[in-house]
């Protein structure tokens, strides 16, 4: 089967934007005009058709990053569905990681919003090519001009508008195509029916001067068009969308258009837009990895012909056909049916059945090709983030890195009965989900969830009730605290048990150093002259890699330590692999007690939105929470306050922000780092944890 698409009519693209700028109610109607759905459905009214997982049309938030294929003028979209809540931003980054383009949604009320810079900036980060879209032109107090100047002025980004509307609020009707020099004017409230005209008289002076401006930016970026341009000469529509391309592939500026979803305007040259100028998968750089065999750097092309090459970005477990697996292929081709080896995990897969997820229904595919995105069923031991490639020619693509969690809660089943369901169900979660962990507390034997804030594990829970029929009950959320050391020491572990018979014999030298924050745990081997025969190497570093897990403070996972294995002994006939692991917990548990052990905890980046007269109590508030100011920036009349927080402290914090400032503020905040709890508060923690 030959494929259906060319690759340069490929467009990978997510819809990225604030919380309720319009996203959903966007991807909706794009679906709709592309002919994949028949009936438009509102989300105010939970009938859109991203939004599939219910809990998410309860509470009108996209969290999942499903991606679905649709067809536009001979073009094929892939879009990926990405999240808005910053609880979710390890979502937003593994979308960014398979996607070539993006349409950033921003409201014609507010334009820039403080929530959405975090998500432009993570789209500068991976240097990716976008269309800003100007939505709700028909609520009151939008202002097209106004919003574009917040992208420049907030963002300092180059946004170049190649629309521009006629009116606005209630008498939005419409908008003038910059390149083309043609109006679209919508004849009824809900556009249904379009006429395109020439610019109307009233607009003509403006869209004149918006058309010189757009060209004079985008002539940059081609030499003819500038040449032109210089000597007054005719530009060709040509011209300037071949310049507009280039400009916005360069990330060196970005096209602005506008339109009301809600009321279906626009939406059909957001299309034509998104097909002009955001790229395919041959207009992005190669895609690196390495030989796993050889650790050379090597590097796929977008094209058939290369060996096959993908990376699996969400896995889902799917109530009719199960285990889901999303993927990303970066090269080559891959048949249904066929073998494939994941080459993160070293091994051999097969694939089952390879789907296009569309709005409402699945296409089974028999090949899919470079640069697209399906789904795989029959993938057991893929996990999201794995690469897979031919077995013939092995890669590892650059893995995408999740956040450690930084809350935890205690869950229990309301019946005892379905403890063994409620365990198969998180197992599930935390297979779709590498931010989600759980696990048993050795201690309480209770079962503990952990995730990225309160609201990831409120989800979470929700989500064990509907797909898998377990109600529980959770806890108080719990910080997630770690251990390191400060200072360096040596430790001593000997396991000797010698009492008749065969006996037991470990014994190992070690030395702990702290290593830098993010480090986590490094091993080095320093034993010469076999003191330690070499068999017995392996289950020693196992043993102190399990103590790492279990802290001499509290129980918590220890961070940032290296550890050199330098000295022991053995005994002929005694010494046993086990003996070996016991004396490396030991030896390890010895070391950090002397090595100056503290308490580490998570401390988020806060960002608070305030009205000037609040500042001082929102300070006040902050500084009693064991705060650090960062900086404070006066944008449009509103405050920006950023600060770091330790989770601990910002517990309720929504609440107290909302009766300082009369509700008039709000927040948002991330994981940033972890640092070593004060003194006082350190034993109150084990204190309360011993009790
Ligand atoms: N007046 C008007 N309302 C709109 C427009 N687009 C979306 N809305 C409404 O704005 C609200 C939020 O829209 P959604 O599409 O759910 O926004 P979202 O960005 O997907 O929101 P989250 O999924 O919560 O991040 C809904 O009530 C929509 O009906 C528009 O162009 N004009």
């Amino acid at each position: 089967m030959a494929r259906e698409v060319p690759l340069n009519k490929v467009r990978n693209i997510g819809i990225m934007a604030h919380i309720d700028a319009g996203k959903t109610t966007t991807t909706e109607r794009i679906l709709y005009y592309t002919g994949r759905i028949h009936k438009i459905g509102e989300t105010h009214d939970g009938g859109a058709q991203m939004d599939w997982m219910e809990q998410e049309q309860e509470r009108g938030i996209t969290i999942t990053s499903a991606a679905t294929t649709a067809h536009w003028k001979g073009y094929r979209l892939n879009i990926i569905d990405t999240p808005g809540h910053v609880d979710f931003t390890v979502e937003v980054e593994r979308s960014l990681r398979v996607l070539d383009g993006a349409v950033s949604l921003f409201d014609a009320k507010s334009g820039v919003e403080p929530q959405s810079e975090t998500v432009w900036r993570q789209a500068d980060r991976y240097h990716v090519p976008r269309i800003a879209h100007i939505n709700k032109m028909d609520v009151t107090g939008a202002d097209f001009f106004r919003s574009v100047k917040t992208i420049e002025d907030k963002l300092h980004g180059n946004p170049v508008p190649i629309q521009i509307p006629m009116g606005a609020e209630e008498s939005f009707i419409g908008m003038i195509d910059l390149v083309t020099m043609e109006a679209e004017i919508y004849k009824d409230d809900m556009g249904t029916e379009i006429e395109i005209t020439e610019v109307p008289e009233e607009y003509k002076a403006q869209a004149e001067e918006w058309r010189e401006n757009m060209i004079e930016k985008v002539s940059e970026f081609d030499e003819d068009l500038m040449m032109a341009y210089l000597e007054g000469e005719e530009v060709t529509q040509e011209a300037i969308k071949r310049a507009i391309r280039k400009g916005t592939l360069d990330v060196a500026m970005t096209p602005v258009t506008c339109g009301s979803s809600y009321k279906n305007k626009g939406v059909q040259l957001l299309l034509d837009a998104i097909i002009d100028y955001l790229p395919s998968p041959v207009d992005i750089p190669a895609i690196v990895g390495v030989d796993p065999d050889t650790d050379e750097e090597e590097d796929r092309h977008a094209s058939d012909d290369e060996p096959f090459s993908a990376l699996a970005f969400k896995i889902v477990t799917d109530p009719y056909v199960g285990k889901l697996s999303y993927f990303r292929v970066y090269s080559g081709t891959l048949k249904a049916g066929s073998y494939v080896y994941n080459s993160s995990k070293g091994k051999r897969e097969r694939v089952g059945r390879i789907l296009l997820m569309h709005a409402n229904k699945r296409e089974e595919v028999e090949e899919i090709y470079a640069g697209e995105i399906a789904a795989a069923v029959g993938l057991k031991d893929t996990s999201t983030g794995d690469t897979l490639c031919s077995e013939d020619d092995l890669i590892i693509l650059e893995n995408m890195e999740f956040p450690e969690p930084v809350i935890s809660v205690a869950i229990e089943p309301k019946t005892k009965a379905s403890q063994d369901k409620m365990s198969i169900g998180l197992q599930k979660l935390a297979e779709e989900d590498p931010t989600f962990r759980t696990y048993t507390d050795e201690e309480t034997g209770q079962t503990i969830i952990a995730g990225m804030g309160e609201l990831h594990l409120d989800i979470i829970v929700d989500r064990l009730l509907r797909e898998f029929k377990v109600e529980a009950n959770i806890g108080n959320p719990k910080v997630s605290y770690r251990e390191g050391i400060l200072g360096s020491a040596d430790g001593e572990g000997k396991f000797v048990r010698q009492s008749g018979g065969r006996g037991q014999y470990g014994h190992a030298k070690i030395k702990v150093e702290p290593l830098e924050a993010g480090k986590g745990f490094e091993f080095e081997n320093n034993i010469v002259g076999g003191a330690i025969p070499k068999e017995f190497i392996g289950p020693t570093q196992q043993g102190i890699e399990e103590a790492m897990q279990n802290g001499v403070l509290g129980g918590y996972e220890v961070l940032d330590v290296k550890v050199s294995l330098y000295d022991g002994s053995f005994h002929d006939v005694d010494s046993s692999e086990m003996a070996f692991k016991i004396a490396g917990s030991m030896a390890l548990r010895d070391a950090l007690s002397k090595a100056n052990p503290v308490l580490l905890e998570p401390v988020m980046k806060v960002e608070i939105v305030t009205p000037e007269e609040y500042m001082g109590d929102v300070i006040g508030d902050i500084n009693s929470r064991r705060g650090r100011m960062e900086g404070m920036e006066l944008v449009a009349g509103a405050q920006i306050v950023t600060c770091y927080v330790p989770l601990a402290e910002m517990f309720g914090y929504a609440t107290s922000l909302r009766s300082n400032t009369q509700g008039r503020a709000n927040y948002s905040m991330q994981f940033d780092h972890y640092e070593q709890v004060p003194k006082n508060v350190s034993e109150e923690v084990l204190n309360g944890k011993n009790k």
